[in-house]
């Protein structure tokens, strides 16, 4: 049973470095999601591509909660997953790596929550408002962190995350007011992946790489190639910081993420 998942995004499509990879297909209440489990290390780890291998499915389509869901029922308790971001920082430039600790939602038509009282398709027909303040795990941030630093990448410990809704990049306008808000980096996945583990007490951590500067900060016309292209470039390097972060992984979780539902439902 993994006790890790990684979900792949943009430009991450395959579990490389895993062996011994098979395919399930797990049913959830929000439909089919086909997982693949692999061993690293002796360990099981399960792997995810966000918009599927073919990046066939589009940020705003993504079915966030057949995915989370999904990784859930198989055992999963700890989430990596990796983030493609325009940057808002002149100090995080392209192909920087970026260890997420803070997000900001602008999204507008996703699906934000598995509890929906009564409506819920599944057996947690109750409300539940967790706590978010830190939306991202501690003790997954401080083994990327780990990892990054035993590789020698350069990265940024901290960065917050603006989620617009997309598929289209940002006006100008648009990310200079996410400067003013406080956003270091801005993308489409997030929201609300983050939070729908939470929702699930699972532990969740993404590492974003910087593929360009964000809408008028870049003097060039921003587009998908240039972000794929990248993540090309940096993929053995994705690969290799997600494979050594595992092992500073503890075995025993102490985040309080296990416990984000105490509290959450009034009980
Ligand atoms: O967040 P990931 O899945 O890396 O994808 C990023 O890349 C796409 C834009 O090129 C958007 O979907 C953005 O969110
Ligand atoms: N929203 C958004 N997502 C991205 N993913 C990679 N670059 C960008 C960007 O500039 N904006």
């Amino acid at each position: 049973m993994p006790r890790i998942a990684i979900i792949g995004g943009s430009g991450v499509y395959d579990p490389a470095l895993l062996t011994n990879i098979r395919e399930e297909t797990v049913k959830t209440p929000y439909g089919s999601v086909r997982v693949k489990i692999g061993e690293y290390n002796g360990e099981e780890i399960a792997f995810l591509a966000r918009h599927g291998e073919g990046h066939s499915v589009p940020p705003h389509k993504i079915n966030y909660r057949a995915n989370i869901w999904a990784l859930y029922e198989l055992g999963v308790e700890r989430i990596l997953s990796t983030s493609a971001v325009g940057s808002l920082n002149l100090d995080m430039k392209p192909g920087d790596f970026v260890i997420l600790d803070q997000l900001m939602d602008f999204t507008k038509t996703r699906h934000y929550t598995f509890y929906d009282g009564e409506e819920s398709p599944h057996d947690r027909k109750f409300v539940a408002h967790v706590d978010f303040t830190e939306p991202y795990c501690p003790e997954l941030r401080k083994a990327l962190m780990n990892a990054a630093r035993e590789l020698g990448f350069t990265y940024h410990p901290t960065g917050t995350y603006a989620c617009m809704e997309g598929p289209r990049f940002e006006t100008r306008a648009e990310i200079r007011a996410l400067k003013i808000l406080g956003a270091d980096v801005v993308g489409m996945t997030q929201c609300p992946e983050a939070a729908l583990a939470r929702e699930l007490e699972m532990c969740y951590a993404s590492v974003a790489i910087v593929t360009n500067y964000a809408a008028g900060i870049s003097p060039n016309k921003l587009t998908h190639t240039e972000v794929v292209e990248l993540m090309a470039q940096k993929s053995n390097e994705i690969k290799l910081l997600l494979m050594n972060t595992i092992k500073y992984i503890p075995k025993e979780r102490r985040c309080p993420c296990k416990d984000a539902l105490k509290g959450a439902t009034g009980e």
